[in-house]
């Protein structure tokens, strides 16, 4: 990748581009909600299920809607042979994000969105298949096995952890995942949200919109810092060490992954809620050093720039407690924000302009084209 060179540009920073029924973020400073309800409302007291269906759906579900829910996307979790045989030839050192990438877009090959009266089919559908997609080749890739993708987990977080495992995970892994699900599933007009909105505001197929998605989804600024963090924080041994560090790290400039935020300004909603799911996690596998050394490098940031976890620091420790992968760790996300994305998808389309800015020129005057012999 080419060197990164800090912009003088403000990222359309505080730019309304459009508007949206399904989230605010930042009100308050510090809020974040889903069609009104407060995220933390959600995590405590619904499934990641009943958040997908208010995102997809316009409501929360109610029992037997959700029960329905539930009994459908069970059933279309099955991966067509054809995709098997994709992931089959992906080698085990890709990244799994370009898997999620391929394997969302060699769906649309193979169960096209013929038109848009299918969008919710086509996305209940993605929603089934993501975690089986991404453990099929993994599982393949790492450990030489074929599995079968369907379990009857009620969960998409207890199948993808069933998959990836190969036995059914424990309650308070469930838990924790629904909870990371529902935390991860929608975020107004972030940069990956936003890619899906202008892909979609060309009248694109929904599998065009998602895979633009996730390919933005996997940089580091983005989702992908919470693998970031994790490397980050494996290198240390214990508080003292992490301290020392990021104190070196901060003297240099470097971005420190899992901290600030282009929108909120003092603390990340999210942030609190999959800190303790994090904590109960260190409890339970008696970890001493991952967890205090991440509250350390929470203390520093706070301490010298002010700067406070947002929702991927914490993830980092719990999805590494529940023996994820690091490199899994932002297909996860991809399965969530799948929710948000195609519920903005779909609310683009609803009321369509193409979404095309101007841009400021700051090239060469008009010039005539020289001959070729008398360039150089
Ligand atoms: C789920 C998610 O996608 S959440 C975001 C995940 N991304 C990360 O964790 C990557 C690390 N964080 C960052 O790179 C940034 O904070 C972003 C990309 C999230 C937001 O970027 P911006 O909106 O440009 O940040 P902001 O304008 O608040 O930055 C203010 C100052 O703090 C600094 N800063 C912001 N975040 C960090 C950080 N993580 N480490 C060190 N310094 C930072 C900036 O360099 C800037 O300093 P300057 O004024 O000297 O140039
Ligand atoms: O809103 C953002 O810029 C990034 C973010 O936290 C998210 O997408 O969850």
């Amino acid at each position: 990748m080419s060197e990164v060179k800090k912009s003088a540009s403000t990222g359309l920073r505080g730019t309304s581009a459009g508007a949206t029924a399904l989230c605010t973020v930042g009100k308050e400073g510090a809020g974040l909600t889903y069609r009104g309800y407060d995220v933390r409302d959600l995590a405590a007291s619904t499934s990641f299920e009943e958040v997908a269906h208010l995102l997809l759906y316009g409501e929360l579900p109610t029992r037997t809607q959700l029960d329905g829910y539930i009994k459908r996307l069970q059933g279309l979790r099955d991966l067509p042979a054809a995709l098997k045989a994709v992931l089959e030839q992906i080698p085990a050192d890709a990244h799994p994000m370009d898997v999620m990438r391929t394997g969302c877009s060699m769906l649309g090959n193979l169960e096209t969105e013929a038109d848009f009266s299918q969008q919710l089919d086509v996305v209940d559908r993605m929603l089934a298949v993501f975690p089986s997609i991404i453990t099929y080749w993994y599982r393949y890739s790492h450990d030489g096995v074929r599995i079968d993708p369907v379990t009857d987990d009620v969960s998409v977080g207890g199948h993808f952890l069933h998959l990836l495992h190969g036995k059914p995970a424990s309650q308070l892994h469930a838990d924790v995942m629904n909870t990371s699900l529902i935390l991860y599933a929608e975020h107004e007009f972030n940069a990956s949200t936003f890619t899906a909105r202008v892909c979609a505001s060309t009248l694109s197929d929904m599998h065009s919109c998602i895979t633009g998605a996730i390919g933005s989804l996997r940089g580091p600024l983005h989702g992908g810092a919470n693998e970031a963090a994790m490397e980050m924080l494996e290198r240390w041994s214990d508080p003292d060490e992490a301290e020392q560090a990021i104190l070196g790290m901060l003297e240099r400039k470097d971005k420190i992954m899992g901290f600030g935020h282009a929108i909120y300004r003092t603390s990340d909603p999210r942030n609190a809620v999959i800190k303790e799911w994090s904590r109960k996690l260190a409890d339970e596998v008696g970890d001493t050093t991952l967890f205090p050394v991440s509250e350390r490098v929470d203390e520093v940031m706070w301490r010298e720039k002010k700067l406070f976890p947002n929702a991927d620091f914490y993830h980092a420790s719990a999805y590494h407690f529940m023996g994820i992968p690091t490199k899994l760790f932002t297909p996860i996300f991809v399965m969530s924000r799948l929710t948000g994305w195609a519920a903005h998808v779909m609310e683009q389309r609803e009321n369509n302009r193409i979404i095309r800015p101007s841009a400021d020129y700051t090239g060469p005057e008009l010039r005539p084209v020289p001959p070729i012999a008398e360039r150089g």
